[in-house]
């Protein structure tokens, strides 16, 4: 999957690059110290989980990474540019942490799932390829039915799924999404893990703020726990650490995967993902 990836960017070595690369990041804010020098690589392709206490620094780090928060020190670089320089964010996704859809302002669920658009064709009226992305993305996240509904009368969960379907409408390379199973019931969590499982099979690379892995486990190829602002530990593919060498191998992940090829067991304690896609249930 990863080495036909189109688009894969390749260094002078021939190494893949990494999307996101933090190096010694430290970053302030109110004039305090929150990241002390964190590390984080997302390879494409790759799904990365940010784990830690409440106020360790994972939403900072993330903002960090995608230049909402400028850092004190340390390299950023994004898809092998450095931040302060990039500037092709139609292949970023972000979905913040418990944000509205619309701040108050009347939106249907389609112009705001739309406006995930606004990065790929600029001020230019919806094309068919940006409208069939639109009707995709409400189809993964099960809202199709309510796209002419105004965001206002959505309850918290239903918001989630349109910010969720605003950054899939971007049919973004990186896709970063911070706490997305708050306030989700578990079938759609599941169907999440599912969107998410076919997006990582397309190549797409995903970094997650999480409290805990939940149904989304088997599809994480390396959890990194932060405290105080430091990575204080790395697992890789916590599912496997989870179950034993010999339960991922049963799933169909060898035994000692390299990084580089990070692997998406299909799960089958859950449906798959394609007919969670079908169910539209999010
Ligand atoms: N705007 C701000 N001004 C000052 N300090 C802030 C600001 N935002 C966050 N902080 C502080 O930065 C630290 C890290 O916050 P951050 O939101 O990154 O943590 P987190 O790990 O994402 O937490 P949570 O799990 O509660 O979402 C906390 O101590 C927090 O109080």
């Amino acid at each position: 999957m990863i080495e036909s990836r189109p688009g894969a960017i390749r260094n002078g070595e021939g190494q893949m690059e990494p999307v996101i690369a933090l190096t010694e990041v430290t970053a302030e804010l109110g004039g305090r110290p929150v990241l002390r020098g964190i590390d984080l690589t997302v390879a494409p392709g790759e799904a990365v989980a940010l784990l830690g206490a409440n106020g360790s620094g994972k939403s900072t780090a993330v903002r960090t990474a995608i230049g909402q928060v400028p850092a004190t020190g340390g390299e950023r670089t994004l898809f092998g540019t450095p931040v302060r320089r990039f500037r092709d964010w139609r292949r970023v996704g972000y979905v913040p942490q418990r944000s509205t859809a619309a701040g108050g302002v009347p939106a249907t669920v389609r112009e705001v799932v739309s406006a995930g658009r606004l990065a790929r064709r600029g001020l230019r009226p919806l094309g068919r390829a940006d409208r069939a992305a639109v009707d995709r993305a409400l189809g993964l996240v099960g809202m199709a039915e309510r796209a002419g509904d105004s965001v206002n009368a959505l309850s918290g969960g239903q918001h989630q799924r349109v910010l969720i379907a605003r950054a899939l409408a971007t049919e973004p390379e990186l896709l970063i999404m911070d706490e997305p199973l708050a306030g989700v019931d578990l079938a759609s969590q599941r169907v999440l893990a599912g969107t998410l499982r076919a997006l990582l099979r397309e190549g797409t690379a995903v970094l997650l703020v999480l409290h805990e892995l939940g149904p989304l486990e088997p599809l994480i190829d390396r959890a990194v726990v932060l405290a105080h602002g430091r990575v204080e530990r790395t697992i890789d593919q916590p599912g496997r650490a989870a179950k034993g060498d010999a339960g991922a191998a049963a799933e169909g992940c060898p035994a000692g995967l390299p990084e580089s090829h990070p692997c998406h067991p299909a799960d089958e304690s859950e449906p798959s993902a394609e007919a969670e896609l079908q169910t539209g249930i999010l």
